[in-house]
């Protein structure tokens, strides 16, 4: 069955090879050779013993339409800081999301916090583009990978300095993700052939994932209970994006979620 997933990485490996063709690695080397230093994401996630906020910059989805009209990524992204959020994901896929790894590079000019490049990751020219952009971690999607392409893409990040999220939707291939060293591992409640979203996924998947692994639940999470609920399933880390953008008050919406105010 062919799947939006197909649709998109189809288009990426376009946009990729014209990208090399614009900008040839070589140049791009260079920049992220320049790039200041890499911030430590696993360590933010680990901060404390709560349940850890990954904040995500979203403007649209191709399952929500837009999310929000009125949309600055750097004001969103200060407010996150602000408000309680360890780290931020920032979407860069312009066709299917209404990113831009221009996003990142301004978001990373005024926030301390570590940066996730959130993106459909194939080819290492896109880790080259997210260490130049100022990312601190990208993420690796197992379903768009083949088990070698995971493990050598996991293995270039951390030659570039970049740490890695490393997530999953299919049981089958959890494996695939396991053989990788990868500490941070994402269970999506999103099937992305359905976008039918299910917290109780990332509840089913924990006890097939060691605790040495930190557990990070995505998607569909929209309240404190739904952090109570999954924190007590043994996760560490959520990544959230719709729920909180589609707030007027973003920076009361997180400390809602986080249950601080
Ligand atoms: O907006 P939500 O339902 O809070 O989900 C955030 C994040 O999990 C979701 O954007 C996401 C998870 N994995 C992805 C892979 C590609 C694009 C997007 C995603």
């Amino acid at each position: 069955m062919s799947t939006i997933l197909d649709t998109i990485i189809a288009k990426k490996q376009q946009e990729v090879a014209a990208a090399k063709l614009v900008q040839p690695i070589d140049k791009l080397e260079a920049l992220a050779a320049e790039a200041a230093p890499p911030r430590d994401f696993i360590a933010a996630l680990s901060a404390t013993p709560d349940v850890r906020l990954i904040a995500e910059v979203k403007k649209a989805s191709p399952s929500a339409g837009i999310i929000r009209e009125d949309f600055d990524p750097v004001a969103i992204a200060k407010t996150y800081a602000q408000s309680g959020a360890a780290c931020i994901s920032v979407l860069t896929d312009e066709n299917f999301f209404q990113g831009s790894l221009e996003f990142l590079r301004q978001i990373r000019a005024v926030v301390e916090i570590p940066l996730l490049r959130k993106d459909f990751i194939i080819d290492r020219y896109q880790l080259l583009e997210a260490r130049a952009a100022g990312a601190d971690c990208v993420l690796l999607i197992a379903e768009c990978l083949s088990s070698e392409q995971l493990l050598t893409l996991h293995r270039q990040a951390g030659e570039l300095g970049l740490q890695t999220l490393i997530e999953f939707y299919d049981a089958e291939n959890l494996p695939a993700v396991l053989a990788t060293d990868g500490r941070l591992v994402g269970v999506n409640n999103r099937d992305l052939r359905t976008f039918h979203t299910d917290l109780q996924h990332t509840v089913r998947m924990r006890s097939q994932i060691p605790t040495d692994r930190l557990l990070v639940g995505e998607s569909g999470i929209r309240t404190h209970d739904d952090v109570k609920m999954l924190g007590a399933a043994g996760v560490k880390a959520i990544l959230v994006g719709e729920s909180l953008m589609r707030q007027a008050d973003i920076g009361q919406a997180v400390h809602s979620l986080l249950g601080t105010a």
